[in-house]
This record gives structure tokens, C-alpha cells and sequence, in this order.
């Protein structure tokens, strides 16, 4: 959907909200384009009565009347519009988190985070703006000078007089043709400037320990004032610009004033128009000036707001790259083994392989072991059966069906994924253990962090299970968050369980108790275990070994330490650390 769609059925769904404002605020400015008649009356009334205590009042309650009528319809007007102008960013804030939530992966690894807010934050409150200032500004100002000229067109002030001091203000139009496009432009820079900083943000602050570890922080205040820097140079050339067209209309206004004081004094003096004409002319032609600058800052404003309308459509418009067909059925993984045919892979924008010619068939309820080096494709192989990426069809089946058949929601729901950083949310251990589904049994958390050996550490938690993990769980160790992690798909007791080197980040002995409990929980159920040491995936009924993308060696943990090949040398490199390890204890 469009983003011009969004604004467009918004304003359709409260259109009546939208029309009582218009009224509202039409009938104000109508109002106030009377205030220079009554002073032109009251101008001609002292010239040729004098002041009189009954003419004070009479014109003095006018007044009045003029500014209270103004002020409340105004009022509630601009209110009704602002409102609604909120209750859309609101809205569209919705719309675009739902539409972030359906993209893949390989969006978000091309896309900061920091990008992504900057379309929430600064281009709904740019459209925002413009829509509640547009409106506002548009009405009032459209109708005030409307008024203005009927008011002067019906009052004896003659007509060659009014066009000879209007005549300045005509070149308004041609002006914001001129400057228009070129304010957007600019605008659409400051926009990317902006957003290029809050994601130069949130990657500073992410990586802010780091810095502090190493002590770069003069490179970090480097790298972040370079954006900052940008932004000021894109913003001040978007500065000068609106500067010139907006210092350019009230210069217009005063010339049409001289022309008015000096054209229409001369009348006056010559007695073709009376003093009060002359009065009302000038305070007519005052009261367009501050109309026609705030179409000039409409105009800006919708400059602002297309360049942002821009954005969120490019947004809006990309499709996620990882959807389900239109017959798509549910699959049952518990009843299904998975095969794997002749799967080469290469991650989008990728020319290399990152997986090549895999065959392999993972039989239900069995462990599967996966080892390999650093980038040798272990976790592209899992993220494929996860469908984080789409794998070339027909080379991954779940029993007879080709995985594109199964729907999103079963494959994901039926798999649990433990990644080697299993990222912990700003909420209670709990939550975060119970995250596939809050309503879990407390004795479930228990048990699962049992499973996961982290209980132990739970219950010395000040609030134990309630314990509230800080921004990103950092109050926990590696080696802890890791175990919540694991804990977290300990619980689902999906019919696969997927563990993407979740064990590194603890010590042997934990270990051997983490696989321990594996094995007496997950009888009869799938398990994949990537792993960088062997202790974890020995017990596995297959072990893979991948090198560049390629299955080199298969087999059980025996066979291959039978074979003259790198699961053996990498076992005797491993065992000799341990004994080491062991012998300067
Ligand atoms: N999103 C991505 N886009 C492009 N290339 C990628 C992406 N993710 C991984 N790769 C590349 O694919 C190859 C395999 O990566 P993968 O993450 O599967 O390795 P791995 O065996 O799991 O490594 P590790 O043991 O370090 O986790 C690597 O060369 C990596 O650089």
C-alpha cells in the first residue's frame, strides 16, 4: 500500500471530523475579514462626528464580538485538526511496525536499525505536520484572502487601486513554483542525513562497551560526528533556501503596502477615496501578508512531507522475499523425515556459494550433529530448513512435500531455534525463558531452565524468576544469557530442536550435563546440534562435517575417528587441549 493510500483513506474514514473543522475555521477567518471594515467605518465616523462615548461602545463591542467569534471557532477548529493529525501518526506508526514485522532477514541485514526508526520517527512526524499545518494554514489562509478581496471588492474603494497594490503580491505563485521542487530536494537530503545518524546511533550505543574496552572513544565521537556534521551542511542549505523564499513573501507584502500608502495617500489627499478607504485598504492589504506567507510554509511543509511520503512508499512497497504460496498446507514435522536433495545456496547480492550440492536426509527422532569451520556454512544450512532463506525448489522436503508447500506459521512453530547469541528481551527472565508463549506453567520455566543449567543461577537472582534483565539481558554473563537462551528453546519442546553452537559460552562440565539432559528430554524428538567442539555432537546418531559449503565427511562420532580425515585430526587437536587443560590444573 501506498503511503499517499494510507493519508488518503485516513482522511476518507474522518471525513467528518475534517469537515466541521474546515467549517469551523472557514466561519473564523470569514469573521476577522470584517475587523478592517468596522475600523474603516470607525475611521470615517470620527472624521465626521468626533468621538462619542456611543460610538466607542458600539464599535469596541464589534471588536469583541469579531475576536470572540474568532478566537473559539479558531480554536476548536485547529484543535479537531490537530488531534486527528496525532491520532494518524499513531496510525501509520502501527502500519509500518506491522509491515516491518512481515520483511526477511536479508532486509534487515542490508538496514540498520537506527534507519528503520528514522522512518517511524522523522517521516510520519514530517507527513504528520504537514497534514495538521497544511490543513490549518490552507483553510484559514485560502479563506481569509478570499474574504478579503469580496470585502474589498463591495466596499467603495475603487478596483484599478486594489489590483495596483495586489499587483506585488501576485508574484507569490510564480515563487513557489520556482522554489518548491528545489525545497524538496533538499528536504529529502536532510531526511537521509537524519536517518544515517540514528543509525550511526544505535550502532555506536549497541557497540558501546566495546569502544570503552579498547578506549576509542575519540574515533566513536568521530564516526558519529561526521553524520552530525552532515545533517548541520544538509539542514543549512535547506535553511538558506526556505529563508530566501520566506523572507522573499513578506517583501512582496510591505512593497504592495508602499504602493498602497503612497498611491492611495495621494487619493486620499486628492479626496477620490475617504480616510476610512484609505485606512481599510492598507489594513486589508496587512491582512494578506501573513496568509500568503503560510501558504509559502504550507508549500514548505508539503515539500517535506512528499520527500517523506517518498520514503515510506519506497518502504511500503517492498515485498517480503520469503512467502507462502497460496497453497501452502501445514506440515507435521513429528511424522516427517527431511530430506535434502542437491542443495546449492548463495545468499542474495552473494556471488560465492555459501552451501554446495548438500545431500542429506535428517530421520525423525534422530540427533544430527554439525561441525565444521568458522563460515564453512553450518548455520545458512539451518536458516534454510527455517526458512529465514528460501532454498532452490525441490531440494528441501519434508517427507514427500517440498518445503514452499508448508506454511510459515507450522515450520516455525514446530522448530526451535537456539542461536549462538540468543538475543534476551528487557522483561523478566521468565518472559524471557516462557517467550514462545507467556501463558507457559511456571513449572515448565523450572524445568526447562533445569534442562538449560542456568536454574541454579535463577534462584540466587534477587527476585529470582522475576528477575528484570536490563537493556539487551545485560545484567547476566555470556555464559548465563546463553543458557536463557537455551532454556527458552528447551520449553517449546518442539518436534525439532535446533542448537546453532548455543553451548560455546560454557565450561565442559555444564556442557556434558546440558547434552546429558538433552538426550533423556528429547527421545523420539529431532535435534540438530551445530557445534565448534566435539564433546557436544559426539553422541549424535549422524555427524556432518562441512568445509566451504560442502558435506566432506559423514558418519558417527566412531566412523569418523576411523577415518584418516578432519573430524579425527580436529578430535586429537581437542583431546590434547582437554589433557593439557587437565594436567596444569
Ligand atoms: N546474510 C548473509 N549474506 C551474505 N553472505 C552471508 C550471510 N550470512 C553468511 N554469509 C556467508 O556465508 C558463508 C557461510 O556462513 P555461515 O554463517 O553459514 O557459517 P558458519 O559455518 O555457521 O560459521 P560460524 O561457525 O562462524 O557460525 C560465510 O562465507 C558467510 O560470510
Amino acid at each position: 500500500m501506498k503511503a499517499q493510500r494510507l493519508l488518503a483513506d485516513y482522511m476518507k474514514a474522518h471525513w467528518f471530523l475534517y469537515v466541521v473543522a474546515i467549517l469551523f475555521m472557514m466561519t473564523a477567518n470569514i469573521i476577522q475579514s470584517y475587523y478592517p471594515k468596522v475600523l474603516g467605518d470607525f475611521t470615517d465616523h470620527l472624521q465626521a462626528a468626533g468621538i462619542t462615548v456611543s460610538i466607542i461602545e458600539k464599535y469596541s463591542l464589534l471588536l469583541l464580538g469579531i475576536g470572540l467569534g474568532y478566537g473559539v471557532l479558531f480554536g476548536v477548529g485547529q484543535y479537531v485538526v490537530m488531534r486527528l493529525g496525532r491520532k494518524f501518526e499513531y496510525h501509520t506508526r502501527g502500519k509500518l511496525f506491522g509491515h516491518f514485522t512481515t520483511l526477511s532477514e536479508s532486509y534487515y541485514s542490508k538496514n540498520g536499525v537506527g534507519r528503520l526508526l528514522s522512518f517511524v520517527m522523522n517521516d510520519v512526524t514530517a507527513v504528520r505536520e504537514a497534514m495538521s499545518m497544511g490543513l490549518n494554514h490552507t483553510v484559514n489562509s485560502i479563506i481569509l484572502l478570499v474574504s478579503v478581496v469580496v470585502m474589498m471588492a463591495v466596499s467603495s474603494i475603487p478596483i484599478y487601486l486594489i489590483f495596483v497594490c495586489v499587483l506585488p503580491l501576485l508574484v507569490i505563485p510564480f515563487a513557489v513554483v520556482y522554489f518548491g521542487p528545489q525545497i524538496r530536494k533538499r528536504s529529502t537530503k536532510v531526511q537521509e542525513s537524519l536517518a544515517r545518524m540514528t543509525e550511526s546511533a544505535e550502532e555506536q550505543f549497541g557497540g558501546i562497551r566495546v569502544t570503552k574496552k579498547f578506549a576509542v572513544e575519540p574515533i566513536m565521537r568521530g564516526r558519529f560526528g561526521k553524520t552530525v556534521d552532515k545533517i548541520l551542511e544538509n539542514q543549512l542549505r535547506l535553511v538558506r533556501m526556505t529563508s530566501v523564499f520566506q523572507a522573499l513573501l513578506p517583501f512582496l507584502g510591505a512593497l504592495s503596502l508602499i504602493i498602497s500608502i503612497v498611491f492611495g495617500g495621494y487619493l486620499t489627499i486628492h479626496n477620490h477615496i475617504s480616510l476610512g478607504n484609505f485606512v481599510s485598504l492598507t489594513l486589508y492589504l496587512r491582512m494578506m501578508v501573513n496568509p500568503l506567507q503560510q501558504i509559502g510554509n504550507v508549500i514548505n511543509a508539503m515539500q517535506r512531507a512528499r520527500a517523506s511520503l517518498d520514503r515510506l512508499n519506497g518502504l511500503l512497497s517492498i515485498q517480503p522475499d520469503i512467502r507462502e504460496l497460496p497453497t501452502a498446507k501445514p506440515v507435521d514435522l513429528q511424522a516427517a523425515d527431511i530430506s535434502i536433495r542437491g542443495l546449492t545456496f548463495a545468499y542474495p547480492d552473494s556471488t560465492q556459494e555459501a552451501l554446495r550440492d548438500i545431500h542429506l536426509t535428517i530421520g525423525r527422532g534422530k540427533t544430527l550433529g554439525i561441525i565444521g569451520k568458522t563460515g564453512s556454512g553450518k548455520t545458512t544450512l539451518v536458516k534454510l530448513l527455517l526458512r529465514i532463506y528460501n532454498p532452490p525448489l525441490g531440494t528441501v522436503r519434508i517427507g514427500r512435500d517440498d518445503i514452499h508447500d508448508a506454511t510459515l506459521e507450522s515450520l516455525r512453530n514446530q522448530i526451535a531455534y537456539v542461536p549462538q547469541d540468543g538475543f534476551l528481551f528487557s522483561t523478566t527472565i521468565r518472559d524471557n525463558i516462557a517467550f514462545f508463549n507467556r501463558e507457559s506453567a511456571f513449572k515448565s520455566v523450572e524445568m526447562a531452565a533445569k534442562q538449560a543449567q542456568i536454574y541454579d543461577n535463577i534462584v540466587e537472582f534477587p527476585d529470582k524468576f522475576d528477575t528484570k534483565l536490563g537493556e539487551r539481558g545485560f545484567t547476566l554473563s555470556g555464559g548465563q544469557r546463553q543458557r536463557s537462551s537455551l532454556a527458552r528453546g528447551f520449553i517449546k519442546n518442539a518436534p525439532i530442536l535446533i542448537m546453532d553452537d548455543s553451548v560455546s559460552a560454557v565450561d565442559a562440565v555444564t556442557e556434558t550435563k546440558i547434552i546429558e539432559n538433552l538426550r533423556l528430554s528429547r527421545k523420539n524428538k529431532t535435534t540438530i546440534i551445530i557445534a565448534h567442539r566435539i564433546s557436544a555432537i559426539k553422541h549424535a546418531d549422524e555427524i556432518i562435517v562441512l568445509d566451504e559449503g560442502k558435506i566432506v565427511q559423514r558418519g558417527t562420532h566412531q566412523q569418523l575417528l576411523a577415518e584418516d580425515g578432519v573430524y579425527a585430526s580436529l578430535y586429537s587437536i581437542q583431546e590434547e587441549g582437554t589433557r593439557y587443560a587437565e594436567g596444569h590444573r
